[in-house]
């Protein structure tokens, strides 16, 4: 039995349609049926809410392979997953023009004021007084180079934009003339600041009332990665003092946010509910690159459908 806890593509559940499936898109929500129906599961699919922890895996003691339509791995407990020896399906990169093309986006409508045109002038207005900015010869900062940033950058170098990069992990694969001497500096030089690291102790809370310090009172900060990334009482007291452009938040610190929610009353401040990975295509190939991995565990673990 295959368990699908959370939504996935038509596709995904056309190619695993040979073995038994029982998908229940809100299932995660409720966590005691989930914990019985992994009883008896073989595989697990989910995305970012269903917990992979090691109460799941004690209540699936037969699970051999959990799939995540996503990138993000914080809601899998990677080190019990692998001391069980169960296989990890995560199709790396398959949402990276998807959440590229909507850092991009953003940034040019934001420094565009277009949001704000648009309305203006469906309201009746004809306003031609508010001159946006051109995003060309401005330095967009990029916080880690996995698939995800590498794609921003390609696109940013496309438009012009000077890239500065700065991944501790991976500093040989970045190109030499994007590479940042440290990340203080990233922050320091960039009109723009977009995030692309996994959460961990690390990284949690990286954007504080002390690195947003470092920041350009013009710079915009824009964060499709994950919420907890950002100190958000911090953003919202830097921002309120007029020491920020604005901030793009894709994801938050609760998802959703607790109402009221001090950020949604700035008008510098975008949110949109967590879905910069999120296209047609983006989840046709995760739900493809999934369904696939999770054929092959099971059977190279003697599953036949
Ligand atoms: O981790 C990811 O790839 C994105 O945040 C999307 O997550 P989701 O597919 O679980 O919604």
């Amino acid at each position: 039995m295959i368990v699908i806890s959370e939504v996935i593509h038509p596709v995904g559940l056309e190619l695993l349609s040979s073995f038994p499936v029982y998908y229940d898109p809100d299932l995660y929500q409720r966590r005691a049926e989930l914990l019985e129906r992994v009883a008896t599961a073989d595989a697990l699919i989910v995305r970012n809410h269903t917990a992979v922890d090691a109460e799941l895996l004690r209540h699936g003691p037969h699970i051999l392979a959990v799939g995540r339509l996503g990138v993000g791995l914080n809601n899998l407990d990677i080190e019990a997953l692998r001391q069980r020896g169960i296989a990890v399906i995560v199709p790396y990169g398959a949402n990276a023009t998807a959440v590229a093309e909507y850092v991009l986006g953003s940034l040019i409508i934001f420094r565009r004021h277009l949001m704000t045109l648009a309305r203006h002038t469906k309201e009746g207005h004809w306003k031609r007084d508010m001159k946006g900015n051109e995003v060309k010869a401005t330095t967009l900062g990029i916080v880690g180079f996995g698939a995800t940033g590498q794609a921003v950058a390609q696109r940013a170098q496309a438009l012009h934009i000077r890239v500065k990069v700065h991944d501790p992990t991976k500093t040989q694969m970045i190109p030499q003339t994007w590479r940042s001497t440290s990340l203080e500096n990233l922050y320091a030089e960039s009109d723009h600041i977009t995030l692309h690291v996994p959460l961990n102790t690390q990284t949690f809370h990286m954007i504080n009332t002390q690195t947003l310090s470092l920041m350009r009172p013009d710079a915009l900060i824009i964060n499709t990665a994950r919420g907890e990334l950002v100190d958000e009482q911090a953003l919202w007291r830097r921002l309120t003092q007029n020491q920020l452009a604005g901030a793009i938040l894709d994801v938050r610190e609760h998802e959703p946010p607790s109402v009221p929610d001090p950020l949604a009353t700035l008008p510098n401040v975008w949110l949109t509910p967590h879905i910069a990975g999120l296209t047609a295509q983006s989840q046709q190939t995760i739900a493809e690159a999934v369904a696939a991995g999770v054929t092959t565990a099971l059977l190279k673990a003697g599953k036949t459908p």
